[in-house]
């Protein structure tokens, strides 16, 4: 089942900048920063009440965030939702038609397991499912 609203995540340019400029806009401070070498990302995570805000910055040109900033400049890149079960979630949505972009559950920033969807599937919107990691 899906819970809530885990993350939004915003693909930046300049981190240091976005991180300024977030600051001022939430008028709280990143809780943490995290490098995922596996998606080629750094991650700044904001907490807004129980939704959180993830800049992310490409640590590498091969990133999908470099390829996005590309294509489309900086903006909100993917939308993230808690799960209770990753596995069942994978297996549910893969039966209703939406695209998989990773068979197996990987691992997130922010302790948690993460799974994909093509936005093609999605109206366009890159879907993340996230479980905290037990
Ligand atoms: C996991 C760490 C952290 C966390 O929360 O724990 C993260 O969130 S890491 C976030 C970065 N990692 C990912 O996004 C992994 C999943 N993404 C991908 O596998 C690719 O980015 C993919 C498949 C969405 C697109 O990659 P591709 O190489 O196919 O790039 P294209 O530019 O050719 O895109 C194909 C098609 O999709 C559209 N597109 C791409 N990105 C997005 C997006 N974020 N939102 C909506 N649409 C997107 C792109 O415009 C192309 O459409 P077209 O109509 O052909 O232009
Ligand atoms: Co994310």
């Amino acid at each position: 089942m899906l819970t809530n609203v885990e993350h939004i995540g915003i693909a930046v340019k300049d981190m240091a900048a976005s991180n300024e400029l977030f600051t001022k806009l939430l008028n709280i401070a990143p809780y943490k920063s995290e490098s995922v070498e596996s998606e080629g990302v750094l991650t700044s995570f904001f907490k807004v009440n129980e939704t959180k805000i993830e800049l992310l910055e490409a640590s590498n040109p091969a990133s999908a965030i470099a390829k996005f900033i590309e294509k489309k400049g900086e903006g909100i890149h993917h939308i993230a939702f808690e799960v209770d079960d990753i596995l069942a979630e994978m297996k549910r949505l893969e039966a209703e038609g939406f695209v998989l972009l990773n068979a197996e559950p990987k691992l997130g920033a922010d302790n948690k397991l993460v799974c994909f969807l093509h936005p093609k599937s999605s109206n366009g919107v890159l879907v993340e499912l996230c479980q905290e990691r037990r």
